[in-house]
């Protein structure tokens, strides 16, 4: 649905020149939450103004729908624009309209006649359950409901794609899971493709099928989450599931163990302990739901050096989990972050 190519967008700005966006390739198909994330200054918001155009790329494709966007001109462009809809971290509502007048105010743009109007309007705001709410103005509505309304202005013009600029950032956590949980519920039911930047980690799991983190302009790592998180050395999985450098002491093995669906449901720290008679210390970890999964993190010392514990983790590699063994470890690609890897 969105397929981005070599995408590239450098500011000029007195003598200076800032690279935001140096080189990114993303698709997104349709029907995809998809979550770009990454610190303040990496590029995030200027690559998602690429994708509607808000900002021009120097250089790359942007094809959404079937469209190249970056061959269109005046009203094509617009018109392909409004198949794009976005809401913002600051809503953007007009604070002299009603709920109602926000909503029909895209729709008064696109020349939709009184009557057709007030029924979209009615049906947007009870997609967003702001029904009650239709007269009342932004100052008088919650920040929660600022963004339903967002919501339901984005979606006027019936988009297939949604952008979301760090729609939740200006939220408290327990209005932004009901954000959240109203992007997943528009997602399934009209079948909207979502592309969303965050800083929140929140954010990626609990709604994004597919993710990328953004640094520098560049995406470091990208793919379907389940995939990312089981992927040996990835970020994601650290940000996920935060475990503190390990210390490990001479004569053990310290192992960081991830493991998914089937897997996280058979009892393999037991199974170790009783194949091979040992003790399992367990150091931490974490359990959580990504999508309908449930995907956890866990790291155990076991007694012994690596070498000596070749079979041991053969074991654990076998019921299928991602084993990564900290400190000199047989076999296995070294990663950049100084783990010895081996799924
Ligand atoms: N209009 C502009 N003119 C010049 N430089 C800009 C402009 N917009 C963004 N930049 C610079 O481009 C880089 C990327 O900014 P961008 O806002 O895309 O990042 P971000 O990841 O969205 O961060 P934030 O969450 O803080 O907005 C930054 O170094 C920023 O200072």
């Amino acid at each position: 649905m969105i397929q981005i190519e070599e995408l590239r967008k450098v500011y000029r700005a007195r003598g200076r020149e800032v690279t935001a966006v140096d080189g990114v390739d993303l698709t997104v198909r349709e029907g995809e939450v998809f979550g770009v994330l990454g610190r303040s200054g990496a590029g995030k918001s200027t690559l998602l103004r690429c994708v509607n155009l808000l900002e021009r790329p120097d250089s790359g494709r942007v094809v959404v729908a079937g469209q190249d966007l970056m061959a269109l001109r005046g009203g094509e462009l617009r018109r392909a624009r409004q198949g794009i809809g976005m809401i913002h971290q600051h809503f953007g509502l007009l604070s002299s309209r009603t709920v109602a007048g926000n909503v029909a105010f895209p729709l008064e743009v696109m020349g939709v006649p009184r009557a057709e109007r007030a029924e979209r309007v009615a049906e947007l705001l009870d997609l967003v359950g702001l029904s009650d709410h239709a007269d009342a103005y932004p100052a008088q509505i919650s920040g929660g409901q600022k963004q339903r309304v967002g919501i339901a202005r984005a979606l006027a013009g019936r988009p297939k794609v949604l952008l979301s600029d760090e729609a939740t950032s200006a939220l408290d956590p327990e209005t932004t899971a009901s954000i959240l949980e109203l992007l997943r519920d528009l997602n399934r039911r009209l079948g909207l493709t979502i592309l969303l930047i965050t800083h929140e980690m929140d954010v990626v799991k609990r709604i994004c099928d597919s993710a990328a983190i953004m640094r520098e302009g560049r995406f470091v790592e990208s793919g379907p989450v389940r995939e990312l998180l089981l992927r040996p050395g990835s970020e994601l999985a650290r940000g996920l599931f935060p475990l503190p450098e390990p210390a490990v002491r001479p004569g053990t093995t310290v192992v960081d163990l991830t493991f998914e669906g089937d897997s996280a449901d058979r009892p393999f720290v037991s199974s170790l302990a009783r194949t091979y008679s040992i003790d399992v210390n367990i150091l931490g970890g974490a359990v959580e739901e990504i999508g309908d999964t449930r995907v956890g993190r866990l790291r155990v010392e076991l007694p012994g050096d690596p070498e000596l514990n070749a079979a041991q983790l053969a074991h654990l590699r076998d019921a299928g989990l991602t084993v990564e063994v900290h400190g000199a470890a047989p076999a296995g690609p070294a990663t950049d972050s100084g783990l010895e890897v081996a799924r």
